[in-house]
């Protein structure tokens, strides 16, 4: 089914837009457009882009994702997360295309004691959380068609992510530190990529506005590293993977005050992920299940 007839997609070296490269095939011709080619900080090459494409949906995966960093780089952050965004909506609008566009779990503060519906007030606590709350509100500005999916902890086969760095790190050291205090749902590129095929699949104009999209279940930074050991250990054998240094048992949680950075992150990361599982009538892969199929692809 080719449901559309040109598909604008940006950042597809990054984690997301690598996953959704290939299975975009299937809804249409995709013109994918890397740094390179279009680089999100300069405003009229994104205006001249899709003027010249004229594609009749736009996605856009890339984004400034550096949280720690953008602290000293708040421009920056806010040029690729909080502008071009909106100047993706306006050019969207114009040709009445679809919008299609990822947000994050750090647009809220934390500080709610229940997982966030689509509905509360986000209020971020970082550079990088308020460049995408510019960017979302950019596009709610615009009368662009538009999607915004808001997923949170991404990891993947390649790229930066939390999954690689702590393989890498448990191959070096014999015991690793992680927050203990920060709740949220680790979610696969895999299961961004599957879910937005999904809702494009049955795409209509009256389903516009924010969806939350992360696997199901919930963990902390040390739960999630300690599962990725657990895991990894007992694909180990069969998949003849170098060993680690770290035992399960070795990886001990701490509080954020012990693992100060630049930047705050919410304590209170969950996402409730109902309004899209109505939307698409899928049960979203529970987290761990989810971090199985990723290590089998490694
Ligand atoms: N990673 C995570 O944990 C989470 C991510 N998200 C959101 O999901 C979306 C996808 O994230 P993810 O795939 O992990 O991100 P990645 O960091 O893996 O990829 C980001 C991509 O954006 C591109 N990019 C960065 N700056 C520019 C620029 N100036 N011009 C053009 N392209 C640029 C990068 O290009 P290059 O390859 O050249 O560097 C890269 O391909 C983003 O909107 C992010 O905010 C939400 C929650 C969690
Ligand atoms: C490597 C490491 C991290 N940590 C902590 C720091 C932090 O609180 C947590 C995760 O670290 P990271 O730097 O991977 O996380 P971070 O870059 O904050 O990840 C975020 O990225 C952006 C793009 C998002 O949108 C968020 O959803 C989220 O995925 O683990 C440790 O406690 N010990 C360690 O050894
Ligand atoms: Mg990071």
């Amino acid at each position: 089914m080719t449901k559309f007839r040109k598909i604008l997609l940006t950042g597809i070296h990054g984690q997301v837009g690598n996953a959704l490269h290939p299975r975009l095939q299937q809804l249409g011709q995709v013109i994918a457009l890397d740094r390179k080619q279009l680089d999100l900080t300069d405003i009229n090459a994104i205006r001249q882009a899709v003027r010249d494409i004229k594609p009749d949906l736009i996605i856009n995966p890339a984004a400034y994702t550096a949280v720690d960093k953008a602290e000293s780089e708040p421009a920056l952050a806010h040029a690729i997360n909080g502008i071009a965004p909106g100047i993706f909506a306006e050019e969207a609008a114009r040709l009445g295309a679809l919008l299609v566009h990822y947000s994050t779990d750090y647009v809220f503060d934390g500080n709610k004691s229940s997982p966030y519906l689509e509905t509360d007030v986000p209020h971020p606590v970082s550079v990088y959380g308020a460049s995408k709350l510019a960017g979302e509100q950019a596009i709610q500005a615009s009368n662009a068609h538009h999607l915004i999916l808001r997923t949170s902890w991404v990891y993947s086969t390649h790229g930066k992510n939390f999954l690689l760095t702590i393989l890498r790190l448990a191959a070096q050291q014999d015991t690793l530190r992680i927050v203990a205090d920060q709740f949220g749902a680790p979610t696969s590129s895999n299961t961004i990529a599957d879910t937005t095929i999904a809702i494009l699949q049955q795409w209509d104009p009256q389903h516009n506005g924010i969806y939350h999209l992360v696997n199901s279940g919930e963990t902390n930074w040390h739960g999630f590293a300690r599962e990725i050991i657990l895991q990894y250990v007992q694909l180990q054998k069969q998949r003849h993977w170098q060993a680690l240094k770290v035992q399960p048992e070795h990886v001990i949680g701490i509080t954020t005050a012990e693992y100060p950075t630049p930047a705050h992150r919410p304590t209170n990361s969950r996402m409730l992920n109902k309004k899209i599982e109505q939307l698409t009538g899928l049960e979203l892969p529970h987290w761990q299940t989810a971090l199985v199929d990723t290590l089998k692809q490694l």
